[in-house]
């Protein structure tokens, strides 16, 4: 049991030579830590005897008292701590903080398995690999081999591609047996990697993965298959998908970077650049589209798997989002590729980059929405706790109603999100490339366009610490930072609005008003 004090002792310890406070029932001695606050030594010492938890959570997190554990030295006699200081595994009850099944609503969605599966992965990020994000976010390089391997091992990186085959061999956390794991794991999975609140830092651990190693597992030869596959999903390789270009970004076809076969037939010599590669700058792998004929357009596109060796140079992009994220421009001169590395056939390549697109997309609303739901809860979190004049925010009216437009539109979007999820769970592949390409994508322009309006209310409500990189703000800023990256990859909202009601229409009945 920790040591026990009276308020009237605190007091007591109340010099520069001697300094003690309390934090709700806490107690820390703050001597030698003041000449190291960042917020300034004398200002902390003005405070030394006293219960400072009003003035310590107007300027920081609680993960501050996590980071500095080390200063206490005690507890308050008799009195209950008030503040709840979160467990890894705990759910938030902060009100719209997670989907509504997890706040005492009724869902279809989701049985057992998935509430274990959720509690078993928020621990284990929170406990395992939050403090490393916490240190390497929008730093260079990215989470180290080790982070790789202990989420490999724990099956995160194989639940991070969804259901399939390429789950055997990788035990699941909470016991979820592979023929067990449905699209809810995955998107659980997705979601509780992205309330980390690093986006730069979990974007280098499965953004390349989740794009560049379907076309292996579903057009890849039974050889390539069986080297890539576990290599990538144990931790031990990292992989990227190779395909934008500086001429070429949404509008695929558009692509230049050529493939030609050596005489002998066993090789292709590739040559040209790839643009904004997610993970490029530390990726082993790299998933190409490469034109292997002399036409234009998309007939004559093949997919290649390409190693980083002679002929592969990356360079870093530096990008508005993070330069954990790896974002690389990468360029082929005359590198020698193995014909065994074709992915599908020649010429079709086309086929193996829309394979993926739905599952690809679907994974950026999940990214998007648990992203905007994070911001939400800080949201109401700061305006429960910031005072201005004389009130706290969430007193003041336009507070709440900023607060009432950001909830609405989220569980608007995370309802449609489990619908199609729903869909996904109950249709072979074919029927979702058919069915759910154009839900999808008119999905994910929503789970943007909800993130941009919520990214500006939220910095409104934040003000300054709302653009700062550290501190209380620092989720808010991060996000409107970066959600923009999800309204341009994997396609521009532009292009998926089109799509989507290109595909309604293919459907449209001979009907008339
Ligand atoms: C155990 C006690 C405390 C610890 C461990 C601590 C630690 C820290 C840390 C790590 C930061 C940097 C936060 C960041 O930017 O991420 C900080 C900032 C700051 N701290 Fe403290 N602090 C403590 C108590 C206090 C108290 C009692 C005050 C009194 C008002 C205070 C005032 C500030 C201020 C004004 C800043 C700058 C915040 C900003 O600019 O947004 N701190 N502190």
């Amino acid at each position: 049991m920790s040591k026990q004090f009276t308020r009237q002792e605190v007091a007591t310890h109340s010099t520069h030579k001697d300094a003690w406070i309390i934090i709700d029932t806490v107690v820390y001695d703050i001597t030698k830590f003041a000449s190291l606050h960042p917020g300034g030594e004398l200002l902390l010492l003005d405070y030394a005897g006293k219960d400072v938890t009003k003035e310590f959570y107007g300027f920081h997190r609680q993960e501050v008292l996590r980071k500095y554990k080390k200063l206490e030295i005690g507890t308050i006699v008799n009195e209950k701590p008030q503040i709840i200081l979160n467990t890894p595994e705990a759910i938030s009850k902060v009100p719209y903080a997670e989907p509504s099944h997890l706040q005492g609503f009724h869902s279809p969605y989701y049985n057992k398995s998935h509430i274990e599966y959720r509690k078993a992965v928020r621990k284990f990020i929170r406990t395992e690999i939050h403090h490393d994000g916490l240190q390497k976010d929008d730093s260079n390089p990215p989470a180290s081999k080790e982070v790789y391997q202990l989420c490999g091992k724990a099956g995160l990186l194989a639940a991070n591609v969804g259901p399939g085959k390429h789950l055997d061999g990788f035990p699941q956390l909470a016991g979820i047996k592979p023929s067990e794991f449905d699209y809810f794991h995955e998107l659980i999975c997705h979601e509780e990697f992205t309330n980390n609140g690093l986006p730069g830092y979990t974007d280098s651990l499965g953004s390349g993965l989740v794009i560049g190693l379907p076309p292996i597992i579903n057009f890849g030869s039974p050889a390539l298959k069986a080297k890539v596959i576990p290599e990538v999903l144990r931790g031990d390789k990292i992989i990227c998908l190779a395909i934008s270009e500086p001429g070429a970004g949404s509008d695929v076809a558009g692509m230049l970077t050529t493939a030609r076969k050596t005489p002998d037939g066993k090789h292709y010599i590739v040559n040209g650049v790839k643009k904004w590669i997610t993970n490029g700058t530390f990726s082993d792998y790299f998933t190409t589209a490469v034109r292997t004929g002399t036409g234009k357009g998309a007939g004559d596109i093949s997919m290649l798997l390409i190693e980083r060796k002679h002929g592969v140079e990356t360079k870093a992009i530096k990008t508005s989002h993070n330069v954990t994220t790896g974002t690389a421009y990468v360029t082929f001169e005359n590198c020698l590729v193995p014909v065994e590395n074709l992915l599908g056939k020649e010429g079709q390549g086309f086929q193996v980059i829309m394979y993926n697109f739905n599952h690809e997309r679907w994974v950026m609303i999940v990214c998007c929405t648990a992203a905007t739901r994070l911001v939400i809860e800080e949201c109401f979190k700061w305006a429960n706790q910031r005072e201005v004049f004389g009130k706290k925010l969430i007193e003041q009216p336009v507070i709440r109603n900023k607060l009432a437009h950001m909830v609405s539109k989220v569980e608007a979007v995370h309802s449609w999100l489990e619908n199609i999820t729903y869909q996904m769970n109950n249709m072979s592949y074919k029927e979702q490339s058919v069915k759910l390409a154009g839900p999808i994508a008119l999905g994910k322009l929503l789970a943007t366009r909800v993130a941009h309006e919520v990214s500006d209310d939220a910095t409104q409500i934040f003000g300054g610490r709302g653009i700062t990189k550290t501190g209380m703000g620092r989720i808010i800023e991060s996000f409107q930072r970066t959600y923009k990256f999800q309204a341009i990859l994997g396609g521009s909202e532009e292009i998926l609005a089109d799509l989507g009601i290109r595909q309604a229409m293919r459907s449209f009945p001979n009907a008339r008003l």
